[in-house]
């Protein structure tokens, strides 16, 4: 994969840069696909059933409104991902499993962590377009993620 620094010199502002510092959790520092994404608030019900549906390629996106009171994934939803070809996941939001989490062969960014399990009703909104931290994240778009941040396709 093209380092981020390097796209960003070849395309410039076609690219959004995210500014927000978020952790790298993953087993994959460097990842890149075309992005789905979820709008959800402390509730995990629709990321677990996107993440157990195909995702070849793709990168899902997660709105969580930055709470930081429960996990979105943990280790049994990341390795269902794994086994369904999402390259990666972006969360602004928690995640749980860190250990667990940084042994998968797949992405995973988000703002921190916490052990306490969200609720599971399926509250939220999916593939609508998310804006965190001035850039703007359209479903089908490409985003590209690495050790120094993230770029999305305007
Ligand atoms: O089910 C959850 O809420 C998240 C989780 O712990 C996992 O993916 O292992």
């Amino acid at each position: 994969m093209t380092a981020t620094a390097d796209l960003y010199d070849e395309r410039g502002d076609e690219l959004q840069s995210l500014a927000l510092q978020l952790e790298s959790l993953g087993g994959k520092p460097r990842f890149e696909g075309r992005i789905r994404t979820i709008r959800c608030f402390e509730d995990n019900g629709l990321v677990k059933q996107v993440l157990n549906s195909p995702g070849t390629g793709e990168v899902l996106v997660i709105d969580g409104g930055s709470s930081l009171q429960s996990a979105l994934m943990g280790d049994l939803i990341g390795a269902a991902a794994v086994e369904n070809g999402w390259h990666g996941v972006v969360i602004f939001g928690a995640v749980r499993d860190r250990a667990a989490l940084g042994m998968l062969p797949i992405g995973v960014k988000a703002l921190g962590s916490n052990p306490r399990k969200s609720a599971k009703t399926g509250d939220g909104e999916l593939d609508s377009v998310l804006t965190v931290g001035s850039v703007v994240f359209r479903p089908g778009a490409g985003i590209w993620c690495d050790e120094d941040g993230i770029l999305v396709e305007r």
